[in-house]
């Protein structure tokens, strides 16, 4: 059985402040996807396995999550661990394979209600479907040696039920959004089944070691204000709740990113979590108006900047650093997961650039600071 009680001590708590909302001497910066897909050595060792035998076997999921704080070392403040969204469904008795180059399929997805009986567990024991994340968290804790934290993550209900029933990525969206206007009911029961194992799960992962959880509600923009309200906002707010009810003393930071849900942000602050993710289409003013001091924001610069040459890439993370402010309240990030085909060099760039404009604001901060109690004393 791997220790989960004595971890090497943490050497850089950054985002763990910024998250509970204390100063930090910069800002901290992480990136959605940071693992995998866009790193030559990632594609090396998908040449040599499936995706899922890497999230199965904590040796490799422990090897791809230090991926890219190796090769930026010191220029990330927190890792992800490496495994998917749809470990979920799989846990809940669904087949799910990854296809290269094409994304998740779902060979039977479900159809009708009829088909959750036939298909879905009555009872998951994250334990006993699960244990392989837990195992390789754990793993990476030790393997990280306190370089900066690791982070948790599920994906949130309405995303994995949009995904259970479409068989895989969509366009629309349109057999997902079939069941929530011709079977409410049905997927109410849906999302409070896979509500139930985010729970279970994200609980088990902080006793296994992760030290902040992230929701990912990536389908939230499909819906409308209205629907985001029944069928994402209450499942995701009873996550919150009873997750840091289950760990007490031991609850750790959550982040919350509903995509594309822009209308839905003064909600989003005050349902439990302690960071809101935005993506682009939030300016920093208009997301620090809405949110006033409530969640730390985490965000925001398109990740398609990553291809617009240097120039663009740093004038994008610049006004981002400095929109957001940077010693309070903001976790660096981009405003979704980065791309297959970013070239290592921009990712480096945005990460340097963000640290630079970092310490430039919290020194003219501190200036400014200063000259104010001058002014005060004299
Ligand atoms: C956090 C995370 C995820 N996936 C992976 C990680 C591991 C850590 C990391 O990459 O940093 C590995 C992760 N997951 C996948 C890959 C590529 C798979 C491969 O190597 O073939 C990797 C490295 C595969 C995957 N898995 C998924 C997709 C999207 C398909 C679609 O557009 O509908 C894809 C392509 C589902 C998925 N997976 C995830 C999300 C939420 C974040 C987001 O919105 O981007 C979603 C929606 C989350």
């Amino acid at each position: 059985m791997a220790d989960t009680t004595s971890f090497p001590p943490l050497k850089n708590d950054l985002i763990l402040r910024a998250a509970r909302g204390e100063k930090t001497e910069r800002a901290p910066v992480w990136v959605m996807r940071q693992a995998g897909r866009y790193l030559p050595e990632f594609r090396a060792e998908r040449v040599e396995n499936d995706f899922f035998k890497i999230c199965r076997t904590p040796e490799l999921a422990t090897k791809v999550t230090l991926q890219p704080i190796d090769r930026y070392e010191g220029l990330l403040d927190a890792s992800i661990i490496f495994s998917d969204i749809l470990v979920i469904p799989q846990a809940l008795g669904m087949t799910v394979e990854m296809v290269p180059g094409k994304g998740p399929h779902f060979p039977t997805p479900l159809v009708v209600p009829a088909d959750m009986a036939v298909q879905l567990k009555e009872k998951v024991d994250v334990h006993k479907e699960l244990q392989y994340v837990f195992d390789a968290i754990t793993m990476t804790r030790h393997a990280l040696n306190g370089r900066v934290p690791l982070i948790g993550f599920v994906g949130a209900p309405w995303t994995l039920m949009a995904y259970m029933i479409e068989g895989g990525g969509s366009k629309t969206l349109s057999k997902a959004k079939e069941w929530i206007f011709k079977y409410p009911k049905e997927s109410h029961e849906l999302l409070g089944r896979i509500t139930d194992v985010c729970v279970d799960f994200l609980v088990g992962q902080v006793h296994a070691g992760a030290q902040m959880l992230q929701v990912f509600e990536s389908w939230g923009g499909e819906l409308g204000p209205h629907d985001f309200e029944h069928f994402s906002l209450p499942y995701l707010a009873q996550i919150a709740k009873r997750v840091k009810a289950e760990l007490g003393d031991k609850a750790v930071p959550m982040c919350v990113f509903a995509k594309g849900s822009w209308y839905a942000l003064d909600k989003l602050s005050v349902i439990g979590y302690d960071v809101v993710s935005l993506d682009w289409t939030h300016t920093p003013e208009s997301a620090k108006a809405i949110t006033l001091g409530r969640v730390t924001l985490q965000g925001n610069m398109d990740p398609n900047v990553l291809y617009g040459g240097d120039e663009a890439i740093v004038a994008a993370a610049t006004r981002m650093v400095r929109g957001f402010g940077s010693t309070r309240r903001y976790i660096a990030n981009l405003g979704h997961g980065i791309l297959p085909t970013v070239p290592v060099e921009a990712m480096e760039l945005f990460l340097k650039t963000v640290h630079r404009v970092g310490l430039e604001v919290a020194a003219e901060e501190k200036a400014a600071e200063l000259a104010n109690d001058v002014k005060i004393i004299g």
